[in-house]
């Protein structure tokens, strides 16, 4: 695991934004298309709208990339909580992507029929081989949440779908996600983390013991592949370091 640290969110933005672009152009070197699956939450807004401006909307091969969602609130593509939909806003409807690119998790269907839909599609693209996305984003909630996988529901012991919809209780929504072990075949998993309110639990995910059941983002762990945590000072500031 590699941890970087920047000074603030808006300094944690521009790192990422330019980590990507790199790593996006190497690995286009030995490859025709790239997998990117995003992120929903508000961390990486910031960093989706650096990527829609100079000098990365031009330096990227937009045209190459294919985006995946890590999780989707069952909410219509409408209303403003959609992780696609902010997508959307600030990065897809910007950048010259290929429509046929976008993979998003359905809302207009029922979420147990978009979790089936959505495997089949990567089934499908990854043609029944080995699932292995170039790059996941993720963020983590003040609970240790990361995807949709939160603390104590039973989808952060799925060891077999790889996209599960379930019932979230404490939100009064649905939930549309991939499962710990897809992540944990990538390539190259970043997670984005900012702000004091996070600090204790960080902390906890990173140097505590594990308890996925408490902090699901300690699931994430690439078997070959490369996991980053692009922090901020404030987030940081509770871990021994
Ligand atoms: O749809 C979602 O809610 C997410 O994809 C979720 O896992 C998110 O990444 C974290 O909740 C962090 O969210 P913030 O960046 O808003 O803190």
């Amino acid at each position: 695991m590699e941890l970087h640290i920047a000074k603030d969110p808006a300094q944690l933005s521009e790192n990422v934004a330019a980590w990507i672009s790199n790593y996006i152009q190497e690995v286009l070197q030995d490859q025709e298309k790239f997998t990117f699956v995003l992120s929903g939450g508000n961390t990486p807004k910031q960093l989706y709208s650096l990527l829609a401006k100079p000098p990365y909307a031009e330096i990227i091969p937009w045209e190459k990339i294919h985006f995946f969602w890590g999780d989707e609130r069952a909410v219509p593509f409408e209303d403003e909580r959609n992780n696609a939909r902010m997508a959307y806003d600030v990065l897809l409807d910007k950048v010259p992507v290929n429509p046929d690119n976008i993979h998003v998790m359905r809302t207009d269907i029922g979420p147990e029929q978009s979790a089936l839909e959505y495997e089949q599609i990567l089934r499908k693209y990854f043609k029944d081989e080995e699932l292995t996305f170039d790059l996941v984003l993720l963020g983590m909630g003040d609970d240790g949440h990361t995807l949709s996988l939160f603390p104590g529901m039973p989808v952060v012991h799925e060891e077999e779908a790889w996209v599960k919809a379930f019932f979230l209780p404490a939100q009064d929504m649905y939930r549309i996600t991939l499962t710990a072990p897809v992540v944990n075949d990538a390539a190259c998993v970043l997670f984005l983390t900012t702000g004091a309110n996070k600090a204790l639990t960080l902390k906890s995910v990173i140097e505590g013991t594990f308890d996925a059941d408490k902090f699901p983002s300690q699931l994430i762990r690439p078997q070959e592949g490369e996991l980053h945590w692009f922090v901020d000072e404030a987030a940081a500031s509770a871990m021994e370091l």
